[in-house]
């Protein structure tokens, strides 16, 4: 591991929403001590004083990261989303600050494929409905509209991560799978790509939700869509509660179009565990609804601690971006012997040559250089001797459409 310009006891990180603790393990191993946690997401203001002397951030899904929240944020160089969404960060004033964003993007795919799985069988079942009654006293023994999930139709909306390990198990299962997806996509067993939503919502008798939450997923299942789904279908949505108009839903649910559905995420949370859950879907005994848990699994909390700690751990260590949401890539060597310049820039014409004019004009030696780009930002790394490092951070600080700019050694 490098060290850092700052000493590592001194570079704070600041894990919310109860972030599993093998990510504090893997701080610690990594030698950083200044590891502030709590269980649950904090209120704006205390965010906000909190997170100003914060130089990484962990955060779940319900910490909104908003560009009024980062104005306060002067150290912050990372964000560590500890779970697959990253809707709830203003990804542009992030970069527009220089804040690198990480999530873990495989670690609870295969915890939300479980649930849908389950919940599909049940309620074809109408195990949501029964168990509600038997709780209140009443016996419903009947094989009326209950069915095998074998030989049935799944269709899938959003054919990513969580929609292509869906449709592998649903096939092992016996079902059939198509997939309505924006992008074409290697179908993973027998599985067939749709070529539109409407003909997936006529063809499936579960439709299950995996998309990102977008400007174009949102309402994307409304009160039209809902009528084209087949009578007695069910619906299930793991994905982001935005995705579906909840008010639809539950009118599809008050006619008996839907045989049932399965709701884990919704358009507005409690904000904690001691808020109360105000839904309109309350009422319906034939829809599961589960507090925002498809990832909520031991194992792949675990797998998240150690895979994001560790990313944000690299970027301090060495400048390491792979695989961040929101930056130009550059996965780094050791820098050993060598001080270390991070550059983070607007990829406008003319920065490149402003640097490298910095080093010729000084007559510093770049031991090696590393450039990568996106359409908007540039991230140039720079290895140097020791003894020109802070004459070059100077310098390069005073470029025009410098970012931020720092030193590792
Ligand atoms: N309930 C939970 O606890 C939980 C856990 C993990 C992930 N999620 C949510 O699930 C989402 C999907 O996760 P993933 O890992 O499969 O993501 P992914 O990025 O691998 O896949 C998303 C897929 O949706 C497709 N897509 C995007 N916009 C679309 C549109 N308008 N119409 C059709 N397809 C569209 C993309 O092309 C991609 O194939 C995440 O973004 C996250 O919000 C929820
Ligand atoms: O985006 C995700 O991975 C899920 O929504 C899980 O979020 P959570 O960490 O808040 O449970």
């Amino acid at each position: 591991m490098g060290q850092t310009s700052l000493d590592k006891s001194k570079i704070k990180f600041l894990l919310l929403e109860g972030v599993h603790q093998s990510a504090v393990d893997t701080l610690t191993a990594a030698g950083y001590t200044n590891i502030v946690t709590h269980p649950k997401a904090l209120p704006e203001e205390q965010l906000k004083a909190e997170i100003a002397d914060a130089h990484f951030v962990g955060i779940r899904s319900r910490t909104q990261i908003t560009e009024d929240v980062l104005e306060s944020a002067n150290k912050l160089i990372a964000i560590g989303c500890f779970c697959i969404g990253t809707n709830q960060i203003d990804l542009s004033a992030a970069t527009e600050k220089g804040i690198v964003v990480f999530n873990a993007p495989f670690s609870n795919t295969r915890s939300v494929a479980e649930l849908v799985i389950a919940e599909a069988i049940l309620l074809l079942r109408g195990v949501a409905e029964k168990n509600a009654l038997a709780h209140r006293g009443v016996w419903q023994k009947s094989a009326s509209g209950s069915f095998e999930i074998r030989g049935k139709q799944l269709g899938v909306i959003g054919y990513g991560s969580i929609g292509m390990q869906l449709g592998v198990i649903a096939e092992s299962l016996g079902m059939q799978v198509v997939f309505y997806d924006v992008t074409s996509k290697l179908p993973l067993g027998n599985a067939m790509q749709v070529a539109s939503l409407s003909e997936l919502l006529a063809k499936s008798d579960i439709v299950s939700l995996h998309v990102p939450e977008t400007g174009s997923t949102k309402n994307m299942i409304g009160e039209q869509e809902l009528a084209q789904i087949k009578k007695d279908a069910i619906l299930i949505n793991a994905s982001r509660g935005t995705v579906i108009d909840i008010d639809a839903l539950a009118a599809a649910l008050e006619s008996g179009h839907l045989a049932g559905a399965a709701i884990d995420v919704f358009p507005v949370e409690p904000k904690s565990n001691d808020d109360e859950f105000i839904s309109p879907l309350r009422k319906f005994d034939n829809v599961f609804l589960t507090p925002h848990i498809g990832g909520s699994t031991m194992e792949a909390q675990e797998n998240i601690g150690l895979e994001v700690a560790e990313k944000m751990a690299r970027y301090s260590d060495n400048g390491t971006s792979t695989s961040s949401v929101n930056f130009p890539e550059v996965a780094l060597p050791a820098h050993t012997d060598m001080h270390r310049l991070l550059h983070t820039h607007r990829n406008v014409p003319g920065v490149m040559s402003a640097i490298n004019q910095v080093f010729a004009e000084n007559e510093i030696n770049i031991r090696a250089q590393y450039l990568q780009t996106t359409k908007d930002i540039g991230y140039v790394v720079i290895d140097i001797d020791a003894e020109y490092s802070e004459l070059a951070l100077k310098k390069l600080n005073a470029i025009d459409g410098t970012i931020r700019c720092r030193v590792l050694f």
